[in-house]
């Protein structure tokens, strides 16, 4: 079957604001229980009728290959749809913000497919199929809503080097950590959402920092700006620090930068929910 219209669909970058590693099933995947939400910034997925093919443009383009195991074909095979497909790769690859799952999922929004055994695709892509604030449980699949969050505002920074998510799952010493609070408070504002994230983790930040210790210099140079908390999200590499407004973010960014010309550094507000 092929589309009758071009769709463009925003691909939001995913944020971990935390992330407990709870425990470790016999398969070797992972149990999580995560604060995840989406940003304003990321990919940009273009589906136009046509055979199915992908076009890679934008700043990560290149470290892409337009290969059959690019997610973006992958979902559109998994969901047995033809389609033109242009990638605007904004966000860099293997980072831990989520842009394959982000693109997969992006890709599907603009097939209006929804097919099963979308963990196929990758365990982030239910969380990225909502694009909403959710508590990200089991191995990605169990999603509850979060009630309305605060504003929040986020520079986000990655050293420049790609990050195996498998690696770093490998090199976890403790899998059985606690959980979050079974109830979630309400955050009724920046600070109370920030005082309960401080009492949380993201279990993978330590083994990350182990093999690719440059991750460490990257929370560093976070904690000497006003952040309110400075945290890697996923995997990594990429790390982000929170602020009470969009200007002291890109304050923040423009500081960052100044003194590492070489480091991804962008700010971003959340994205605004999907239906
Ligand atoms: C770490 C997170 O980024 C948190 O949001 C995700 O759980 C990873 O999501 P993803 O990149 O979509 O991950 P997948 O492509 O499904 O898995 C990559 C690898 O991560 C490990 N993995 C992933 C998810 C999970 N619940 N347990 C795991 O152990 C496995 O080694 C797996 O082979
Ligand atoms: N469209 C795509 N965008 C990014 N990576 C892709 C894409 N398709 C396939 N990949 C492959 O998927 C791997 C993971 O890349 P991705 O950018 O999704 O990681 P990530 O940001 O660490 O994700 P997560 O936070 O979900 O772990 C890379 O090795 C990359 O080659």
């Amino acid at each position: 079957m092929t589309m009758p219209l071009t769709r463009r669909e925003a691909a939001p970058a995913k944020l971990n604001l935390t992330l407990h590693v709870t425990g470790r099933r016999p398969d070797g995947y992972h149990l999580l229980d995560s604060l995840v939400v989406f940003l304003e910034l990321g990919d940009v997925v273009t589906v136009a009728p046509g055979p199915l093919s992908l076009s890679l443009t934008g700043p990560f383009a290149q470290g892409l290959a337009a290969e059959p195991d690019n997610l973006c074909l992958r979902a559109a095979r998994l969901a047995g749809r033809e389609a033109r497909i242009t990638l605007e790769k904004n966000l860099p690859v293997a980072s831990g913000i989520g842009g394959g799952s982000a693109d997969a999922a992006a890709v599907l929004r603009a097939l209006d497919a929804r097919p099963e055994r979308l963990e196929m695709l990758g365990a982030d892509v239910p969380a990225c199929l909502a694009s909403r604030p959710v508590r990200m449980q089991g191995l990605g699949e169990i999603l509850t809503p979060l009630p309305a969050l605060p504003p929040l505002h986020v520079v986000l920074v990655n050293p420049g080097a790609a990050m195996s998510t498998p690696a770093v799952f490998k090199a976890l010493g403790q899998r059985d950590n606690p959980p979050m609070p079974k109830h979630l408070p309400d955050f009724t504002n920046a600070e109370a959402l920030v005082d309960f994230l401080r009492d949380c983790r993201n279990d993978l930040e330590a083994p990350a920092i182990a093999l690719m210790p440059r991750i460490a210099n990257c929370l560093a140079a976070i904690r000497d700006t006003d952040a309110l908390l400075a945290r890697m999200s996923g995997s990594g590499a990429t790390c982000f620090g929170l602020f009470a407004s969009a200007a002291d973010a890109k304050a923040a960014r423009d500081r960052i930068l100044g003194t590492n010309p070489d480091w991804w550094v962008a700010a971003s507000g959340l994205a605004p929910a999907k239906v």
